[in-house]
């Protein structure tokens, strides 16, 4: 069987972040996030990746560059698509570039019992539902609840399978995992730690500058 294949997604535009170039190539602790990511999937033997990027932005060396889509699903389909060889597919934000490198290997291995393995954390904080009013209709259950990551894990077959829907349902899709699930495939969270939290906004930017200055 062939190895895994990494799909980086470095297409997004940051919106929430509100930088003027691109998410991906904004600098955290001297370098852009997607060398953080990209270094971390590198780390984890990964060496076949391909990365989603945005309109007319430089693949980085050694990697598969192919241009995103309008959804970060959309943009997930557009590097399958480019993926060589037939092995498992390792999904991952270039926007988590905390990622700790053993995590890879974490959900590849969770794929002997399911067709997707996710990285996930914890709910620590106590967790309601309201009504757009804002008044509370239910209080969940927060020892079921876990707050999903990336790195996701796919066996090949179900990802393709998966994706091969329409451009409104991917545009829905937050997360790839979902999209396996409604179609009838098995999902499994491989636990994780906040750590690995997505740079969204300018707070997290200041957050994450700080951890990688540490870590050096
Ligand atoms: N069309 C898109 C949208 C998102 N992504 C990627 O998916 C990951 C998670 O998305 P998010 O953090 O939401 O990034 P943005 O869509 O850029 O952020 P925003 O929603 O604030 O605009 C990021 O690495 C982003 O580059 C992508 O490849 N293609
Ligand atoms: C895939 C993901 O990172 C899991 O938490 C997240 O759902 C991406 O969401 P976004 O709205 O594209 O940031």
């Amino acid at each position: 069987m062939s190895g895994p294949v990494g799909l980086l997604v470095a297409a997004g535009s940051g919106s929430r972040l509100g930088a003027s170039i691109p998410k991906a190539f904004v600098e955290v602790a001297g370098r852009p996030m997607l060398e953080w990511s990209l270094e971390a999937l590198r780390a984890a033997g990964i060496g076949d990746i391909v990365v989603a990027l945005p309109d007319g932005a430089v693949a980085p060396a050694g990697v598969i560059g192919v241009r995103g889509g309008a959804t970060r699903s959309e943009s997930v389909g557009a590097a399958l698509a480019a993926a060589p060889g037939s092995g498992p597919i390792v999904v991952h934000d270039a926007a988590r570039p905390l990622v700790p490198p053993s995590l890879f290997a974490d959900v590849l291995a969770a794929l002997e019992h399911a067709d997707c393995a996710i990285a996930a954390a914890r709910v620590t904080d106590t967790v309601k539902e309201a009504d757009p009013d804002g008044a509370v209709v239910a209080t969940l259950d927060r020892s079921k609840l876990w707050a999903v990551q990336t790195p996701q894990a796919f066996r090949r077959e179900a990802l393709q399978a998966a994706l091969s829907v329409d451009a409104a349902i991917l545009a829905r899709a937050t997360d790839d995992a979902w999209l396996v699930e409604r179609a009838g495939g098995t999902v499994r969270v491989v636990e994780s730690s906040p750590a690995n939290f997505k740079i969204t906004t300018p707070h997290d930017l200041q957050v994450a500058e700080l951890l990688l200055r540490q870590r050096g």
